[in-house]
């Protein structure tokens, strides 16, 4: 049976974006507490597979993910999920709003409620915790009075409804990976990304833009920058690129190279089926995957001495 890890504990938005994933439902479920443990459960082999946010259409990043990812052994990134968050206020039963001194939710729920907290809990302290659910059940323990959290963890946790869509952007959306060992990443679907990461020459005029270069040729769509410090020492970063495209993309493939030749390192982190399928792309006129194949048989013929 498959062991997949999340960020945990159970009723967190990790848990339920791993819950519309099909292979899941036969899997042993391990919530770990953060998402380092969840990477590291893949790497020690406690896990085949890992669930973990990466990124928040209202918030950014989620840093540790980055980290993590960058950093250690190489792990790579099999499917991405997109999960619409909302947010409600939980509490002990019996609670009410003006009770509320202390109210703990994950960094990126505490962000994307703050609007709401400062009008209707001005005087209460927001504590950080590993994760919504366990936001909600340090409620339960006594640690802190209420919790920012999915409705499925104040229901899991018994706790109490205190105000429902507390987030500022009642749209977001978060986007969680599944991450394994180094593997060959899952076939072309036609619709893919490519995730990697660009250790540049630091210091160098035009490093990023040698980068960005190798992309912009070969008319594949950028769909992400991130840059994430090195932490050796201020002034040193790395670049997290997603781009539409596959690996085995002859285009993709080409920019990879270009990538190695210009960058200090190149991470790899995977290639797999983009969740938004309505993604359009950058609709322009391009290059067809066509074309780099006759470019490619063209080249073979001329160095035969051919044309
Ligand atoms: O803490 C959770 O429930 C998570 O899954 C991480 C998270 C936190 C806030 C928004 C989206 C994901």
């Amino acid at each position: 049976m498959l062991r997949y890890a999340y960020l945990g504990p159970a009723g967190t938005f990790t848990e339920q974006a791993l819950r519309s994933i099909p292979e899941a439902a036969d899997a042993e479920l391990l919530p770990m507490v953060t998402v380092p443990e969840a990477l590291s459960a893949v790497r020690t082999g406690t896990a085949d597979a890992a669930l973990v946010p990466l990124e928040n259409s209202v918030e950014g990043a989620v840093p540790p993910t980055l980290d993590g990812l960058a950093s250690g052994e190489r792990l790579m990134i099999n499917r991405e999920v997109l999960l619409p968050v909302t947010f409600n206020l939980y509490a002990a039963p019996g609670a009410d709003l003006g009770s509320i001194k202390t109210v703990a939710s994950h960094p990126h729920g505490l962000a994307q409620c703050r609007g709401w907290l400062r009008t209707n809990v001005p005087d209460a302290e927001l504590i950080t915790s590993p994760s919504t659910a366990d936001a909600a059940e340090g409620v339960v323990r006594g640690d802190w009075d209420a919790a920012v959290c999915a409705p499925v963890a104040g229901q899991r946790y018994d706790l109490a409804e205190l105000a429902v869509n507390v987030a500022d952007n009642a749209a977001a959306v978060t986007r969680f990976i599944l991450v394994t060992r180094p593997a060959p990443p899952p076939a072309r679907t036609g619709a893919d990304v490519t995730s990697l990461v660009a250790f540049i020459h630091h210091d160098r005029t035009g490093a990023l833009l040698e980068v960005l270069t190798e992309f912009a040729v070969r008319d594949i769509n950028l769909t992400r920058i991130e840059s994430r410090p090195m932490k050796e020492r201020i002034g040193r970063y790395c670049f997290f690129l997603d781009c539409d495209g596959h690996i085995e993309d002859d285009r993709v493939g080409e920019a990879l190279m270009g990538l190695r030749r210009v960058c200090e390192d190149v991470r790899f982190l995977g290639s797999y089926p983009r969740a938004n399928a309505d993604h359009e792309g950058d609709g322009r006129a391009k290059p067809s995957d066509d074309d780099f194949a006759d470019a490619a048989a063209w080249l073979e013929r001329v160095r035969a001495g051919g044309a």
